[in-house]
């Protein structure tokens, strides 16, 4: 880990009054190799975990003066890519766990990380990176059943369907695309379908998307294969966001000092996704 004087990782945190900014520096607070150098929110927003928070559209001179090794940024979609942007722009290195990015900011973060190295993840909890691992499995070993995706969240959720869940549609589509020897790049017979209503029967290309948002559940995911005869449900339960906050601040930790490029969680946990 590359860090400050005294070897500690010094990191920027956006969207610092929000539920995963606060995370993220209680987290930090928590551990002996992190420092948060500085916290940023776009509205007015008291003291967390005792790191004063600073105005956001200041971010540019903020980033000059505190010269962190990397920002952590989990925010709207808008708003990470300007902050990825700003980051670039000053050199500092980004994680960002944001979801609900269009085509648009998905390029502008890919142009991003030509200048700093730029870790993407829909989710860093090592259980899920382990859960993608099996459904990959299950669909390479059960290719032509049908597949059913569940996500729950808490009421306070914008995006639908999750960032995750999109990550697991991906990983689903890519190993059946490659059983049927469809082309590379997406375009396979697969068909996301969102909800269910109606008089016509599920075709077998369908893949069923189900998003549910209720009270105050941290996040769960569920991938059901079903044959005629059997089902296998794949399941992972957030417990709390500290799980997201630990691994977000793992992945800041390994970014720092990286060549500038894409990174993805699953290269920070490299074969193993076990603490
Ligand atoms: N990858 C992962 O493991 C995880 C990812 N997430 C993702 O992280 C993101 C944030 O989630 P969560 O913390 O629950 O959300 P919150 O709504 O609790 O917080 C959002 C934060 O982002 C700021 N923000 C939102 N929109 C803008 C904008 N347009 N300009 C500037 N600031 C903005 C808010 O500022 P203000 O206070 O001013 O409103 C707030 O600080 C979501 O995309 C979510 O899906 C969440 C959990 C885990
Ligand atoms: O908004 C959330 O809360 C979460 N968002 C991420 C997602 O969209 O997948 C990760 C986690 O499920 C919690």
């Amino acid at each position: 880990m590359t860090g400050g004087a005294d070897g500690d990782l010094r990191i920027a945190v956006t969207g610092a009054g929000g539920r995963m900014g606060r995370e993220v520096i209680e987290a930090a607070a928590a551990r002996d190799d992190v420092e948060v150098a500085l916290a940023v929110n776009r509205t007015p927003t008291d003291p967390v975990a005792g790191v004063d928070v600073a105005d956001a559209a200041r971010l540019d001179d903020l980033l000059a003066d505190a010269d962190p090794d990397v920002l952590v940024d989990f925010t709207g979609p808008e708003s990470a890519v300007e902050y990825a942007e700003t980051a670039a722009e000053a050199g500092v290195a980004v994680v960002t766990g944001t979801t609900g990015f269009d085509s648009g900011g998905t390029a502008r973060l890919r142009a991003a990380s030509e200048a700093v190295p730029l870790l993407r993840a829909s989710n860093f909890a090592r259980g899920v990176a382990a859960l993608r691992r099996a459904v990959r499995e299950a669909v390479v070993a059960v290719p032509d059943y049908d597949v059913e995706l569940t996500e729950t969240h808490h009421n306070g959720k914008r995006d639908a369907p999750s960032g995750t869940a999109k990550t697991l549609l991906d990983d689903v589509e890519g190993v059946r695309e490659e059983a049927r020897g469809d082309s590379a790049g997406g375009d396979g017979l697969d068909r996301r379908v969102h909800g269910r209503e109606g008089d016509s029967p599920r075709e077998p290309t369908e893949i069923g998307v189900h998003a549910r948002r209720a009270g105050d559940v941290t996040g769960e995911h569920e991938v059901l294969l079903a044959g005629n005869r059997e089902t296998l449900s794949l399941t992972h339960r957030a417990g709390d966001r500290g799980v997201f906050a630990e691994g977000a601040l793992d992945a800041a930790a390994w970014l720092s000092g990286r060549e500038p490029g894409r990174y993805e969680f699953d290269d920070v946990l490299g074969d193993g996704v076990s603490e």
